[in-house]
């Protein structure tokens, strides 16, 4: 795709979140890799409701400010994780309902945070490990999810929201909505008896197509 295609598209996807309530605000950022090897983000304080496709910010894999809008202040994180995910070409950082309330719970498993009981979930997203709890904008955040990215395609910001990627914008889009239902649901069904997957329907479900 042509960089103003993806303008475009970052500016489509970024409304149609926020009008479906995945979005509210100015919070959340989202980021894609460019043609050229630079990064498309939205602007610092953007809502997604709102944004304007030649005023996207955009930077080079080292953080500087290349044009646009000043960029999102947690643009180190989305570039550490492109350093470290060879896969990933874009980034959707959300304060969504249910995975937000999930990030504030005690006792989530740091390793992953919700264990898989529906098979999209594994085909999505996979494991959610757990970053601890750092002020927005924290450095910190992009060392945790440095050291992270090879490993994991999605990642729970304590006290926060999620951070999901994908292999393009619409991808990460798409497995972000997956991740919120999935935290909905594992939030209705908090002290009933969910049926989990097993180990083996777990290994059976990983590498196929979504
Ligand atoms: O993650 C943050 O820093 C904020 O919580 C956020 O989601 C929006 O920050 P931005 O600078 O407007 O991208
Ligand atoms: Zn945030």
């Amino acid at each position: 795709m042509t960089e103003q295609a993806l303008r475009e598209e970052m500016v489509t996807l970024a409304r149609s979140m926020f009008e479906r309530g995945y979005a509210t605000g100015g919070a959340g950022n989202l980021s894609l890799k460019l043609p050229d090897g630079n990064f498309l983000t939205t602007p610092t304080g953007s809502s997604f409701g709102r944004l304007v496709a030649e005023r996207l910010s955009v930077v080079d894999i080292d953080g500087n400010h290349l044009s646009g809008d000043r960029p999102s202040k947690e643009i180190a994180f989305h570039l550490a994780i492109y350093r470290n995910s060879p896969d990933c070409n874009a980034i959707v950082h959300l304060h969504s309902t249910y995975l937000t309330a999930l990030s504030c719970l005690e006792g989530l498993d740091s390793d992953n945070a919700i264990k898989p009981f529906t098979p999209y979930y594994v085909m999505r997203v996979g494991q959610l490990p757990v970053i601890p709890y750092l002020r927005p904008g924290d450095p910190q955040i992009a060392t945790e999810l440095a050291n992270r990215a090879a490993d994991y395609r999605a990642f729970l910001l304590a006290n926060h929201g999620p951070v999901i990627t994908g292999t393009d914008l619409r991808d990460a889009v798409d497995n972000a909505e997956e991740l919120e239902e999935t935290a909905k649901l594992a939030l209705m069904l908090d002290g009933k008896a969910i049926r989990y997957l097993t180990d083996a329907e777990v290994s059976d479900l990983e590498g196929r197509g979504k």
